[in-house]
């Protein structure tokens, strides 16, 4: 693989403390940054940079990580684009439609699940994220949700087994007995494509006993834990996915205070959703309460065609500072070393010597355009694995 150089940086974020100006974010103004076998290999003052079989003149912009998008259901069929209407006009988010697009997605074919995982894939792509985990979730059967892991496993590897969504119809009145299929043959079939299990446990979804025993089950064949929990209100959720040692828990709308201190004692990254909050008319999670608290946060986009139809990066750092208090620095960190913090990666999310070479030109002088700029096509050019993508 060639080299190549990116110089004139005016601002690189590099997410490693001590590598430049004080503070999370490490960064370092006029630089240049040289990319060889896909990583990272150098970083220094322009004029000290050394040669490359390519050049790419940044003009002075800001470059940054890319974003990890450790949140997201990418393998789906149809829309709720109505579903989304009505609840504009008033109606509540129950989660009751993930049925609907569980229909869908069993009715559809192999190629039509593969067309909109990769389109998906290739927006968020132009929109900065380099990195983006994906579960399954609207098959519930054995075989669609093998199905689901496998395509999703083409684009991605942060793959994730959400055979516990919601109970599907025809287990509606034996829920033990689907708790006990996700358990057995659905986990057996689906493990080969996954690096993690998730549960939602919820009222409504699965209660926390039940959501103890699929993800046990889940790390019994060497799954690494995520739960959705305390979006639609309080629970256990939260609490649980600390005693299990998960690397994130996603949503924490609805926390308690001991919620708050569990994951500040913790390894436990909180993955806040703001997408999901926006799209269904509901109170934003509270960051500043999180962060104050010493709680590790990471921002993702929960990209799904029900409660978060987005798969924009940039909107979410952008809610995150309008709506949740956090400083566009906090929400920059947390959409990129944040996410990579939730899927325990450190060869990504930060631009070091080392790091893989995934990383975005704004159109910018400064990451906090991101914030300040809503809606504004800023992502120049993205490089992954050291590789220039398309230009949007
Ligand atoms: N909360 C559960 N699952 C998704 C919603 C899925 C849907 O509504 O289709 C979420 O993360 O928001
Ligand atoms: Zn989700």
């Amino acid at each position: 693989m060639s080299s190549v150089l990116i110089d004139d940086i005016g601002e690189l974020v590099t997410n490693s403390p001590g590598e430049g100006e004080a503070g999370p974010l490490g960064i370092r103004r006029n630089v240049a940054l040289l990319v060889e076998e896909g990583r990272v290999a150098w970083i220094g003052p322009t004029r000290d940079a050394p040669a490359a079989d390519r050049r790419i003149d940044a003009e002075g912009a800001a470059v940054l990580p890319g974003f990890v998008d450790s949140h997201a259901h990418l393998v789906f069929a149809g829309d709720r684009a109505a579903e989304f209407a009505a609840r504009m006009a008033g109606q509540p988010y129950t989660g009751g439609g993930i049925r609907t697009t569980v229909g869908a997605t069993r009715a559809a074919s192999d190629d039509e699940l593969r067309a909109t995982v990769r389109r998906l894939r290739a927006e968020a792509m132009r929109q900065g994220t380099t990195t983006m985990e994906t579960k399954s979730g609207y098959g519930l059967t054995v075989a669609d949700e093998a199905r689901s892991l496998r395509i999703a496993a083409e684009v991605t590897e942060e793959t994730t087994f959400l055979g516990a969504h919601v109970v599907p119809a025809e287990y509606a009145d034996r829920p033990d007995d689907y708790v006990g299929m996700v358990c057995g043959p659905m986990l057996a079939a689906a493990a080969p494509y996954a690096r993690w299990i998730d549960v939602f446990c919820e009222r409504g979804a699965f209660g926390v006993n039940h959501a103890r025993a699929i993800l046990a089950c889940g790390q019994a064949v060497g799954l690494g834990v995520r739960v959705h929990a305390n979006q639609l209100g309080p629970g256990p959720g939260v609490r649980l996915g600390v005693e299990l040692g998960a690397a994130s828990v996603d949503h924490c709308t609805h926390l308690s205070d001991a919620d708050v201190n569990a994951l500040a004692g913790s390894p436990t990254v909180a993955t806040l959703l703001p997408g999901a909050e926006f799209s269904t008319r509901s109170p934003y999670p509270d960051a500043r309460r999180l962060l104050d608290a010493g709680v590790t946060v990471a921002l993702a986009t929960d990209c799904n065609p029900g409660s978060s139809y987005t798969s924009s990066m940039p909107f979410c750092v952008a809610l995150a500072v309008r709506e949740m208090r956090m400083t566009p620095g906090e929400a920059v960190w947390a959409a990129t070393a944040g996410g990579a913090a939730a899927l325990r990666r450190d060869d990504i999310g930060r631009l070091r010597p080392g790091a893989r070479a995934d990383l975005m030109i704004l159109d910018a002088p400064s990451h906090l355009h991101l914030a300040y700029r809503p809606g504004v096509p800023l992502i120049r050019q993205v490089l992954h694995n050291g590789v220039p993508q398309c230009r949007p």
